[in-house]
């Protein structure tokens, strides 16, 4: 199994190291267009392989995609992040080309690869991945909605003084400020309903605060964060690779599910060895459809935005 993930910045180094401490991928190219920063890169990774006890070969190149040749699956998360104060939005501009760019030549060395899109806004590069390539839909995937559940799973936790691996919930929707749907009325402590224990407000709590997880982190750090999102992307290269059928919310390519059609946004999927297997299509309340329309809407903005 061959993994190529493009940028080898925070969040590259970081899927990348998840994904070498989980051993289950034999290769992992490192790419970026910084001269020598993946090789360093790769190289500080490998040294932590007999400390860390994996055997998956990591190696860095600057922008030499004869390198990712037979990757069997390529994650991109070349482009910039946003500062404090900053939208995810406000990178279009950059990361549009960037993104375009990337997938391109990924797909020239590699025309079987599954592409998972991590650069944001994110929902709307994975849109231009579709339109830009002749990917079939279910081999590209937005990572997105694995981060925003782990985080609505952490803030579940603090509110119920419960361990994590007791709490269950899924986030879908855009993966933007505003357009996230973290699904309160799902969500449980080991079966339970959630709401069998927190109040309406500490709920509603929760769900703002999980919106926003992203920016809390930004500001805090001044950059956006990596360690989750790095974790993140690892868990689906992991499903893909070992065939696994596990269901992520990612963002996937939609016609008529969910009531919604040519956009990419959050939706539970099952991951496997074909990439989205399946999209899962789940019963959501009044409340919870109206807030999935009105994320549609805002992703569907930001595509507009794109010249394609
Ligand atoms: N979808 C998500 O949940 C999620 C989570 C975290 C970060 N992100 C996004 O991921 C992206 C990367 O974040 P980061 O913190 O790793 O940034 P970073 O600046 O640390 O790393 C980005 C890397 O991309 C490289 N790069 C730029 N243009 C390139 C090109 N054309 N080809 C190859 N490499 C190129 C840069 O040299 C840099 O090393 C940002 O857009 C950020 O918003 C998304
Ligand atoms: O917040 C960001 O800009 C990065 C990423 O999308 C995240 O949610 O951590």
């Amino acid at each position: 199994m061959k993994v190529t993930v493009v940028g080898a910045g925070a969040v590259g180094a970081s899927c990348a190291e998840y994904i070498a401490i989980k051993n289950f991928a034999s290769e992992v190219v490192l790419l970026d267009i910084k001269e020598g920063f993946a090789e360093g890169k790769a190289m500080d990774l490998m040294q932590c392989a007999s400390l860390n006890g994996f055997d998956t070969r990591i190696t860095g190149v600057t922008n030499d995609y004869s390198k990712t040749a037979g990757s069997d699956i390529a994650v991109i998360t070349s482009g910039i992040p946003r500062k404090p104060g900053m939208t995810r939005e406000e990178l279009i501009g950059i990361n549009a080309g960037i993104v375009k760019s990337v997938s391109s030549s990924l797909l020239e060395h590699s025309p079987n690869a599954i592409i998972i899109v991590v650069s944001n806004p994110m929902d709307t590069m994975t849109y231009l991945v579709h339109k830009t390539t002749d990917l079939p839909k279910e081999r590209i995937i937005g990572m997105g909605g694995a981060l925003d559940s782990a985080r609505f799973k952490y803030r579940l936790a603090e509110a119920l003084g419960a361990p994590i691996s007791d709490v269950d919930g899924m986030v879908i929707g855009g993966h933007s400020d505003t357009g996230m749907v973290p699904l309160t009325s799902h969500a449980t402590r080991n079966s339970i309903k959630v709401s069998e224990f927190l109040s309406a407000d500490r709920l509603q709590q929760v769900a703002e605060d999980t919106k926003v997880g992203g920016a809390t982190l930004t500001k805090l750090l001044g950059t956006s964060a990596w360690y989750a999102p790095g974790a993140a992307v690892s868990g689906l290269v992991q499903a893909i690779a070992c065939d696994q059928k596990k269901i992520f919310p990612c963002s996937a390519y939609l016609e008529g599910e969910y009531g919604l059609n040519d956009l990419c946004i959050g939706v539970p999927v099952v991951l496997g060895r074909g990439g989205i297997e399946s999209i899962v299509e789940i019963e959501l309340d009044d409340a919870e459809k109206a807030k999935m329309q009105e994320s549609a809407a805002g992703v569907s903005k930001t595509n507009g935005l794109l010249e394609v």
